[in-house]
């Protein structure tokens, strides 16, 4: 497998007529994992969405190699199909004997359909659908959010292992995420 990558070059990003930031520039390789800091409407999310390719830039370059998995506040998990069915979607969850579904207290709930799930049930289902997706460059927008204590925890454990095994990590957080050997944007430092 070619080692994965994931970089951005002068960066620029513009949603309706307003500039958001200008001139990011980073690259991260396999194993490393980056936190995008920055206060409300920055453009943490909107910055996650073009490295995901769901957007385009309005300048610069993204370098990409290997598959973008983005979690955010969308679950991208049918609401009309019971958990265990909306998973077997993403084709390596194998809701017989998952890990992550033991992990992340989904067993219980996989013939409860999606739509009934509550915040924080919605976003471990978002992360157990991410390993599933088995992509390498992880992008996580606030993927604490909604969560108690200890699902936090399994998802900071489940990030560390992830970069452990050579995947990268981008994490748009404004709360503390426990990663070791974190880097850091600070995407206040190119508004416009
Ligand atoms: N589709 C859109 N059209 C126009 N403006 C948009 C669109 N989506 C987002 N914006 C604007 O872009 C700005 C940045 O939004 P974004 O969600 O990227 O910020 P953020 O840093 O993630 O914020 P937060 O910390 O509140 O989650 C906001 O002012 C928002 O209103």
């Amino acid at each position: 497998m070619q080692e994965p990558r994931i970089a951005a070059h002068d960066l620029a990003c513009r949603r309706g007529d307003r500039l958001l930031f200008r001139g990011v520039t980073f690259g991260i390789e396999g194993g490393q994992a980056m936190q995008v800091a920055g206060a409300n409407g920055t453009g943490k999310s909107s910055l996650l969405r073009l490295l995901a390719g769901l957007t385009r830039p309005f300048a610069g370059t993204i370098e990409r190699v290997g598959e973008t998995g983005l979690l955010d506040e969308r679950a991208a998990l049918d609401p009309d199909l019971p958990l265990g069915r909306a998973l077997a979607f993403w084709s390596s969850i194998d809701a017989r004997s998952p890990a992550a579904v033991e992990a992340l207290g989904l067993r219980e709930l996989l013939d409860v359909p999606v739509r009934y799930l509550s915040t924080g049930q919605r976003k471990r289902a978002a992360m157990a659908r991410l390993l599933g997706q088995n992509a390498t460059i992880w992008l996580l927008d606030e993927p604490l959010n909604g969560l108690d204590v200890h699902a936090a925890r399994v998802v900071e454990d489940l990030t560390a292992a992830h970069c452990a095994s050579g995947g990268i990590a981008l994490i748009a957080s404004h709360q503390p995420f426990a990663l070791p050997n974190m880097t850091m944007l600070a995407l206040q430092e190119y508004a416009v």
